[in-house]
């Protein structure tokens, strides 16, 4: 049995009964193609088998690397943008006291995440944050020429010289990048950083499970021999192209169907802050995934109850073109009893001695209900906990699904085209050699 629910029954009023049967042949395509390679992009099918297919060697070398970082950094900077970034990100909030960084008796060293923006506002707060404390990098780059986190590495690496000298810093940087090229590969051949690969045929936004995001999740303190035994597990359950067996392919298939009768958008919620991440990490995985050939279902999040107080409105009566898919956490890592207050004017009398996680389930509940009244169709992802097995197994459940709906809906799920265009343009407007009549175009145009 799946250790995540996967729960489509609130579609009945937005999808008929005979839908899902009429998706089988187009899933069973779409699994074949994704499977024997037979589909567009099958360079990049890394991410079917890595759960159990990883370099155990590096797995163990990443975990010593932690274990150094642990001991001798009191601050650990993750350098990435991206599927270079999120998946860290992501791991670490969902995995971690929601305070991580400032919580009263944490023995492991802050975690940041630099690279991420062209913020020197953002760039000099690290600094300031850093101050004068031990710390390290770890510099992630496949292509090791991103615009973003190449300045960033410059900036942190003249701060890590500036502290321990050449030589030491060098034992303070480990670079997760390709196996053989690019800029970042040959830094740290010639310097002897520590180095970790983000495999070739794994791309950016299915990586969370290489080094790219091992590292960082494992000096943050997650159990990540959990997180893969969690992703091999998922493997098996989401391997079957039959519909009524596989959850992930469920999932994908009802995003199809209602995608094909105008539900364009998609808000993946939660009830739970330190979710907040996984939404972006999804988006990511979501918007490059599906998002070309003037197609693709607009990947989007909102954070519940937070967003009810915002978003809410829209979603309740705005242009109908929403679905939404919950991540609901069964049993919440701490739950609260709501006190009782004599002479109270805030009408919670009611609510006294019940449980935070109750009201959050009934909003939850409550919340489901209007918007379904409210013409937007719900489907539910349930969790049983936040633990490091359920991240692994949630990992995969998204990322199977999202190969088979890039099939589903006719495009290459593991390429990513247009982000190219605002480099360029970047890139000539910034000077950059080569760039000369594009720069000049371009400036005639601002
Ligand atoms: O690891 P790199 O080469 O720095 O790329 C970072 C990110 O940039 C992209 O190529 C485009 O934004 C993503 O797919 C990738 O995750």
């Amino acid at each position: 049995m799946a250790h995540i629910k996967f729960d489509s029954s609130k579609l009945s009023k937005f999808v008929h009964d005979n839908e899902l049967g009429q998706m089988q042949a187009l899933v069973t395509a779409a699994d074949t193609e994704l499977r024997e390679g037979t589909g567009a992009g099958n360079d990049f099918r890394g991410f079917i088998d890595l759960p159990v297919d990883y370099d155990k060697d590096e797995f163990a070398r990443i975990k010593a690397a932690a274990k150094k970082i642990q001991s001798d950094s009191e601050v650990f900077v993750a350098i990435g943008i991206g599927g270079s970034y999120l998946g860290a990100r992501m791991a670490v909030d969902f995995l971690s006291h929601t305070f991580r960084n400032y919580e009263p008796g944490r023995k492991l060293p802050e975690v940041y995440f630099a690279g991420n923006s062209i913020s020197g506002s953002y760039l000099a707060d690290l600094i300031d944050m850093i101050g004068d404390r031990d710390f390290s990098l770890n510099v992630i780059s496949k292509s090791g020429t991103t615009t973003e986190p190449s300045i960033a590495f410059r900036i942190l690496k003249a701060k890590l010289i500036a502290k321990y000298g050449e030589a030491g810093a060098k034992g303070r940087i480990y670079a997760t990048t390709d196996r053989a090229k690019g800029a970042l590969k040959t830094e740290s051949d010639a310097q002897g950083y520590e180095e970790f690969v983000v495999p070739d045929d794994i791309g950016g936004r299915y990586s969370v499970l290489s080094a790219v995001g091992l590292l960082p999740i494992a000096v943050a303190g997650g159990d990540i021999d959990e997180l893969m035994h969690g992703a091999a597990d998922a493997r098996s359950e989401y391997s079957d192209a039959d519909l009524s067996k596989n959850e992930a392919y469920q999932y994908a298939a009802y995003r199809n169907i209602l995608y094909r009768k105008g539900y364009t958008t998609e808000l993946l919620e939660n009830y739970e802050p330190t979710l907040q991440y996984l939404s972006e990490w999804w988006k990511q995985l979501m918007g490059e995934s599906e998002g070309k050939d003037e197609k693709g279902i607009y990947p989007s999040s909102a954070n519940f109850s937070t967003d009810l107080h915002s978003l809410g409105q829209y979603i309740q009566e705005g242009l109908r073109n929403l679905m939404e898919t919950v991540v609901w956490v069964e049993q919440p890592n701490h739950d609260l009893t709501i006190p009782v207050e004599a002479g109270s004017q805030d009408g919670l009398a009611y609510l006294e001695n019940r449980k935070m996680s109750e009201v959050n389930r009934k909003a939850y509940e409550g919340v489901v209900l209007a918007h379904l009244d409210g013409g937007v169709p719900v489907m539910t992802v349930s969790i049983p906990k936040q633990d490091a097995y359920t991240l692994g197994y949630l990992i995969y459940f998204f990322e199977a699904a999202v190969a088979i709906s890039g099939y589903l809906n006719g495009i290459n799920p593991f390429n990513q085209p247009g982000v190219e265009s605002y480099k360029r343009n970047m890139f000539a407007l910034l000077g950059r050699p080569g760039y000369e009549e594009m720069t000049k175009e371009l400036n005639a145009r601002l």
